[in-house]
């Protein structure tokens, strides 16, 4: 690979055109992803203290996109029953074991159909994603069904071939994320590039997921070639987020943790991910607006009306200088 194509979000610039709009406003944020089209391309992290139930109503009940997180695995079947009796989407994400299967088994006896079934490990790029792929195929034809994660346009390809829908792409790039230090593995560091060679890869729709600190970061993922981008940190400090509420100092945060850490796992086998608090930012609503304004505005420097009009700016990589110092 050509140095030059090894960046990150910080390192890149995009290049405005002139605009053709006469307010903000009029741009269109919205996206078509599977089934339904979403305010925005913005999707919180599939993670225990980012998502939970009441917030996935409310996301759903809102035209914004969720992914239930799969770590209370005997609710899930209640809650898809709970979604879809309130004509709301089902969202939920699986893992690869056996007992998966049989819970897919299980909703295909009861006639239950998510939306949307994210399948949800470490290193995406493996039989038994493929082979769980195939088993929801099968029995849940109509699901939506979203593989990850991954890091190669190799693996995109083979995971669209073996019949998913969408991929998740990032491998080591979150913030709870220590997999680069204790694997040496991942995008860590040079997710945006990562992503730019998986969706020349990508026949279908890619879900940026990992790394994202600015808002200005998910108009450089659609750049790059994502639809959808998945948020962790970033929404995980809300007044609706899951994750204990602690003051210190005076100051208020939440606990985030990774779903590879110790926390989540009860034991120490196989981290992946650490605990760390994130600053509380109060309603999640005031967030999500904020990035729809932001992409707005993004959509204005593209010389744009829509989302998709930012896939066709030029950019530049200004390597680590784009904060010129500053930050806030
Ligand atoms: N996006 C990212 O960078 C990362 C995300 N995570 C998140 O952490 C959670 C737990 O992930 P995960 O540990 O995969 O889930 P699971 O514990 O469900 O493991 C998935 C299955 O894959 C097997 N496996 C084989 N090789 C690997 C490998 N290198 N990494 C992980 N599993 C492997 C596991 O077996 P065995 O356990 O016996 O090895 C297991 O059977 C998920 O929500 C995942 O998204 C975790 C790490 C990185
Ligand atoms: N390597 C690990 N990655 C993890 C873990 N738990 C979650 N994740 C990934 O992080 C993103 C969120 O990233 P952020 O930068 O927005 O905070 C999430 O969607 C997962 O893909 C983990 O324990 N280890």
């Amino acid at each position: 690979m050509h140095p030059a194509e090894v960046f990150d979000y910080e390192d890149i610039q995009l290049i405005p055109n002139k605009c053709i709009i006469d307010s903000r406003s009029e741009a269109d944020t919205s996206i078509e992803f599977g089934p339904h089209r979403f305010k925005i391309p913005v999707v919180p992290a599939n993670m225990e203290t980012v998502i939970n139930e009441p917030l996935a109503v409310w996301l759903a009940q809102n035209d914004y996109f969720y992914v239930m997180h799969r770590f209370q695995p005997a609710d899930r079947r209640g809650f898809i029953e709970r979604m879809q009796a309130q004509s709301l989407f089902a969202s939920i994400s699986v893992g690869v074991k056996e007992d998966e299967h049989a819970f897919i088994d299980e909703l295909a006896a009861a006639n239950l159909t998510p939306d949307y079934i994210t399948i949800d490990i470490a290193h995406g790029h493996s039989d038994a994603v493929i082979r769980m792929i195939h088993h929801i195929k099968e029995k849940l034809p109509t699901s939506f069904v979203i593989a990850g994660n991954v890091g190669t346009p190799e693996a995109v390809r083979e995971l669209e071939n073996a019949g998913a829908d969408a991929t998740k792409v990032g491998i080591g790039p979150g913030k709870a994320c220590i997999t680069k230090l204790k694997t040496g593995f991942g995008t860590g560091g040079w997710q945006l590039a990562a992503l730019r060679l998986c969706a020349k890869a990508a026949r279908k729709p890619i879900i940026a997921d990992g790394g994202i600190r600015y808002n200005g970061d998910i108009a450089k993922s659609i750049r790059f070639g994502a639809s959808m981008v998945m948020v962790g940190s970033m929404l995980a400090g809300h007044e609706q987020s899951p994750g204990n509420l602690l003051t210190i100092d005076g100051r208020k945060f939440k606990q985030y943790w990774g779903s590879a850490s110790e926390k989540q796992k009860g034991a120490y086998r196989n981290v992946e991910g650490k605990q760390m608090l994130v600053p509380y930012r109060g309603d999640i609503s005031q967030t999500l607006h904020a990035m729809q304004e932001d992409l707005q505005s993004s959509i204005s420097y593209a010389g744009g009306r829509n989302l998709l009009d930012i896939r066709t700016v030029d950019y530049v990589i200004v390597k680590s200088s784009i904060m010129n110092g500053d930050n806030y």
